[in-house]
């Protein structure tokens, strides 16, 4: 935690800080820390080549669009839409119903037309528009399999032969193998025989999956795969699929507004807003590393607190914050910089579950004004002195009625901080997010 006696360490040097404000304020942009190049790696023989082969992937990454602009009559729904994924990836859009995200990749499966921008899989445009033709590329040549919310199986074939079902130019040896294949591969192997009305719905996802992998597609489009199955199913599944894809090194889209799902399942998130893509990177950096409060907001659990600029750092009703800077000193020591906002600003800092901890031992204390028991944890709801309120995430055992005060530790380096300007509410109560997510049902 940071205190005031924190402030010696403080050092003005925020050239090398992480930028987090001035990230926040750019426009959305494809992030793909993986593949950048080092320029002042020493070239050598092999590292030379190595560099190439790098340079090559982030240049020219195996699934890319940019600019798509997507819409229906006089309405834009997919406005500028960007992203990379390198061969193997798993992507998912993430968004609040109507965001755009099934246009998106419908889209991207060639069933709706583009307005503008480009789509490339594996060295080819999809988007080129030809005098007669609307794309380049037909849905049905681009080598895409889908995995629809309603698994569209044939219920009057088997199992195996709803796996065939795109395996017709194949031979039948080389069917009768791949069918085998897939079965083993989704643990169905035993119910090759049976119809999909005799199976669970977990079970028939599977063969979904299983049958939009068997041509070996350049890129798997999965829709809601996981919208039919209860809650408990769904964060395993997304778990055992993701397993499945990445043996089998399947690129992949997975459209969700489920945000367990996302993060069980996919290596990059791109959580869209009216119809742009916000934000698109890892999971871990999504949560910690927010762009904006809406992101913020969208992403895990949290409160915002209010805080303001004082010399560089900002005062908050839980103590000083001050900007950490990603690089330690040569003792492995933090450092420290400025926030780069004019004394007097007002500034709200996004404060998760985790950054709260429960000590009895804390001279520091709150509130307990609600609690929602999770099993092996408690999310307590905890009021400060000054009456705002924080989240803090503590192990079950520390069982704490409602009414009492309880030590807390907050743990402000990682805090994310934003200008209140750039806010356009603070809505971070309960009632209001449920309220706002009926809404757009
Ligand atoms: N065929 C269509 N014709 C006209 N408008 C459409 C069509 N399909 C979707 N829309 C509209 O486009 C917007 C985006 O829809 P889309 O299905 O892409 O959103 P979504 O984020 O996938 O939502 P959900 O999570 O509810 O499926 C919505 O306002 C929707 O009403």
């Amino acid at each position: 935690m940071n205190d005031s006696s924190d402030s010696k360490s403080i050092k003005a040097n925020s050239l090398k800080a992480k930028v987090r404000l001035e990230d926040a304020k750019k426009s959305p942009v494809v992030q793909d820390k993986m593949h950048q190049t080092q320029p002042n790696k020493p070239i050598e023989k092999n590292s030379a080549l190595i560099q190439e082969t790098e340079t090559d992937i982030a240049s020219n990454p195996y699934f890319s669009v940019q600019d798509l602009v997507v819409g229906y009559d006089d309405t834009i729904v997919v406005n500028g839409l960007s992203l990379i994924l390198q061969q193997g990836e798993i992507g998912c859009f993430l968004g609040y119903s109507g965001c755009g995200k099934t246009t998106a990749l419908r889209a991207i499966a060639g069933l709706e037309p583009s307005r503008s921008g480009t789509i490339r899989l594996n060295n080819q445009n999809l988007t080129d528009k030809t005098a007669r033709n609307s794309f380049a590329v037909a849905p049905a040549k681009r080598g895409m399999g889908m995995v629809f919310q309603d698994y569209a199986l044939f219920g009057h074939l088997s199992v195996a032969k709803n796996i065939a079902f795109g395996l017709n130019k194949w031979s039948a040896a080389d069917k009768k193998a791949r069918v085998a294949e897939m079965l083993s591969l989704v643990e169905l192997t035993e119910h090759a025989d049976k119809r999909p009305n005799e199976l669970s719905g977990g079970q028939q996802q599977r063969v979904a999956l299983a049958r939009a992998l068997a041509p070996k597609p350049k890129l798997l489009l999965l829709d809601e795969p996981f919208s039919n199955l209860d809650v408990v199913l769904r964060e395993s599944l997304a778990m055992n699929v993701r397993d499945i894809l990445k043996r089998t090194n399947t690129t992949a889209i997975l459209v969700t507004h489920d945000q367990n799902e996302a993060f069980a399942l996919a290596d990059k998130v791109g959580v869209m807003e009216q119809g742009k893509l916000v934000q698109w990177a890892t999971p871990s950096e999504l949560y910690h590393e927010p762009i904006s409060p809406f992101v913020a907001e969208f992403v895990g659990e949290g409160a915002m607190i209010d805080g303001i600029i004082k010399e560089g750092h900002v005062e908050t009703a839980l103590g000083n914050i001050y900007r950490r800077m990603e690089v330690c000193d040569e003792l492995g020591q933090p450092q420290y910089c400025e926030y780069d906002y004019p004394n007097g600003t007002p500034i709200k800092v996004l404060v998760r579950p985790d950054d709260i901890i429960h000590d009895d031992d804390s001279a520091r204390t709150a509130l307990v004004i609600g609690r929602v028991f999770r099993g092996a944890n408690y999310l307590y709801r905890l009021q400060l002195d000054d009456g705002q309120t924080v989240l803090s995430l503590v192990a079950s055992h520390h069982n704490h009625e409602i009414g009492s005060h309880i030590g807390i530790l907050p743990l402000l380096e990682h805090v994310v901080v934003f200008n209140e300007k750039e806010i356009n509410a603070t809505t971070w109560s309960e009632y209001d997010r449920s309220q706002r997510m009926a809404e757009n049902n």
